[in-house]
């Protein structure tokens, strides 16, 4: 079955992750790029766990789950190692109706985590429905090789020009504007602010 990608703002949200291993160090790291409040629970920490967790001061314990640990969460991924603390984890979020992901079923899952292309705020989340992790992994791969760095500074210096452009011309005039601006910036991504404002200006001036 296919899973529809939804963009969420996870900035300064209250996340649970449970474990402490390789997998829960993966899903932290991913998660870590988007800003959420992370909290971890596990019975013990691999070392490069500890390190990352220190290194970002994530919050965490030593010790087992409890159902408790879910009050005020609005994410949850349990990633442990043992089969019905995972499944007993994700029967009681979804009781709550908290978004979980379990690393080891996917029926247990309420969402998936994708393969993740990013260039700063360009994310592109790739799902194989659950069939094939290493499919979605390959595609990331042929992303990351061919889609220009420079696509993510562009986007960034597009999305500061969007409130001025949206005063100017058509619907249809902005998007031919945005089309060729993203062809100039390609080609010359030194163009100074300056230089790019004018150009702005210049171009709508002509449409009129
Ligand atoms: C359903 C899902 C649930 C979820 O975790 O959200 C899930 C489930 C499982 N994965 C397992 C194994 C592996 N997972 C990976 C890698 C990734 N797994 C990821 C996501 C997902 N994995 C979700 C579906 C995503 C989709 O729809 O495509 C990625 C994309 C994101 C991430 O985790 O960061 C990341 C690649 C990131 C990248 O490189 O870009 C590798 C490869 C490797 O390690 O290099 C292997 C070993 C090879 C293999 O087994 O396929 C097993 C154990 C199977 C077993 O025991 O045999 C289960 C449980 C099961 O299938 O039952
Ligand atoms: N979804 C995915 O992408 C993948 C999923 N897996 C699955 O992930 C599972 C975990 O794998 P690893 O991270 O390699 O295991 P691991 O053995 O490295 O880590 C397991 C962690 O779970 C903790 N734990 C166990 N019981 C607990 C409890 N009751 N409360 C709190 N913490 C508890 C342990 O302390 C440890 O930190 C595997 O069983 C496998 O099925 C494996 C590879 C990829």
């Amino acid at each position: 079955m296919a899973y529809f990608p939804m963009f969420i703002n996870l900035e300064n949200v209250p996340v649970l992750i449970v474990g402490g291993g390789t997998t829960a160090l993966r899903k932290a790291e991913k998660l870590s790029y988007f800003k959420p409040r992370l909290h971890v629970i596990a019975l013990s920490y691999q070392p490069a766990m500890l390190s990352f967790l220190n290194k970002h001061h994530y919050s965490y314990e030593e010790r087992a789950f409890e159902k408790e640990d879910l009050e005020g969460m609005q994410m949850v991924i349990a990633a442990t190692n043992d089969a019905s603390v995972n499944a007993s984890i994700a029967f009681l979020a979804k009781a709550k109706h908290i978004p979980i992901n379990s690393v080891d079923d996917l029926d247990h899952c309420s969402f998936l985590f994708p393969s993740l292309y990013t260039n700063e705020d360009i994310v592109c989340g790739i799902s194989s429905g659950g069939h094939s992790p290493v499919i979605s992994q390959e595609i990331r791969k042929i992303l990351e090789a061919q889609v220009p760095d420079d696509f993510g500074i562009i986007n960034a210096r597009l999305g500061k020009l969007r409130e001025n452009v949206k005063k100017k011309g058509t619907m249809a005039s902005r998007k031919a504007f945005y089309h060729q601006v993203i062809d100039l910036l390609l080609e010359e991504p030194e163009m100074s602010e300056e230089a790019l404002a004018d150009y702005c200006e210049r171009y709508f001036q002509n449409e009129d």
